[in-house]
């Protein structure tokens, strides 16, 4: 008889599998205002589900990697800041070639790159606030190979002074850990169902961040279209319920209106996602 061989999954293994886990639950919760999932494209003509799928497993082996580098270098510091920055960039031509230049996930791989490495470094400290402080020690950190592009984030910082993704993660998340992961904990405790608490915690998330992707494409009226819609939904019962439902399917049309897509709270959902599993696995993720 044959003995069946067993592949345990290393750490590193096992943080890429739940980072590319919440990025394909984030694309596939649906109905998301102007954002890609089920239903269709949203406000994006250059993307649909499947693409965001591939791309999310293409970046599988860069948030391995990612791992890997936290837990061989052992600490925050400006050797695992700059191996994160080189693997990040490495891991977006990937998603690049797999998605033919569109751009699906740079924001995603910046903040899950960062939790993953911040978890990595210390797995038996894995409550929100002590892995996103990590993630936030390292995000403050100067990548000095880094490419200064004229990013849609750049273009946005200059126009209207909203700094972004970057901030987001140096300030340690405040977007998930004030406004998401509490809303994701307080619907499930409404016995919302699952699917209707990650639309609140998306929501919730979208009431406060200056999202750079709605900025970009429709100014700071987009951005309050966004961020009072979202509160909106939630005062009048979340998506649970059918006057939030109804004010989400407002929202969802107001910003295909306006062509303003939150991918930026969309990633940090799928941030949001990534913590909720870390912190509620006791033993093996
Ligand atoms: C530090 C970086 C994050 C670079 O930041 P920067 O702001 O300079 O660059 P952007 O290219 O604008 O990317 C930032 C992406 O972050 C998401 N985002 C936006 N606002 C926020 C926010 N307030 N908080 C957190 N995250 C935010 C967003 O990503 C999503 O949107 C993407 C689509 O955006 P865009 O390209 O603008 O797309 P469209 O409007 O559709 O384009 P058109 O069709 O109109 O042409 C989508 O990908 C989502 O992911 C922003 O895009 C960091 O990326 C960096 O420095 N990287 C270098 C490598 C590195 O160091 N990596 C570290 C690994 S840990
Ligand atoms: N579901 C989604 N739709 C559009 N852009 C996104 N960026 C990240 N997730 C996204």
């Amino acid at each position: 008889m044959h003995a069946l061989k067993l592949h345990t999954l290393t750490l590193a293994e096992q943080l890429a599998d739940l980072a590319v886990d919440a990025l394909i639950d984030e694309a596939d919760l649906s109905p998301k205002p102007a954002l890609v999932d089920r239903r269709g494209n949203g406000a994006h003509n250059d993307l649909h589900l499947g693409l965001m799928h591939a791309s999310a497993l293409s970046l599988w082996p860069a948030f391995k990697e990612m791992a890997e580098a936290a837990i061989e270098l052992g600490e925050v510091g400006l050797p695992l800041r700059e191996a994160l920055g080189r693997i990040g960039r490495e891991g977006e031509q990937a998603m690049l070639i797999t998605t033919q230049g569109v751009n699906t996930h740079r924001g995603a791989i910046w903040a899950l790159g960062l939790l993953v490495a911040a978890t990595a470094l210390d797995p038996t400290s894995r409550n929100a606030s002590a892995v996103s402080l990590r993630a936030a020690r390292l995000a403050l950190l100067n990548d000095r190979y880094a490419p200064q592009p004229l990013s849609h984030g750049v273009q946005v910082a200059q126009r209207y002074g909203a700094r972004g993704a970057r901030e987001e993660a140096q300030l340690g998340f405040p977007s998930v850990l004030q406004r998401g992961l509490p809303q994701l904990h307080a619907s499930r405790a409404q016995q919302h169902g699952e699917q209707n608490a990650r639309l609140d915690a998306l929501l919730a998330i979208m009431t406060q961040l200056a999202d750079t992707c709605v900025l970009y494409r429709a100014g700071t009226n987009g951005l309050q279209a966004m961020q009072l819609g979202a509160q909106a939904v939630l005062d009048a019962g979340g998506s649970a319920s059918l006057a939030g439902r109804r004010r989400l399917n407002e929202l969802d049309q107001q910003l295909l209106a306006l062509n303003a897509s939150p991918g930026g709270a969309a990633d940090l959902l799928a941030a949001c996602l990534f913590i909720d599993r870390i912190e509620s696995c006791d033993g093996a993720f």
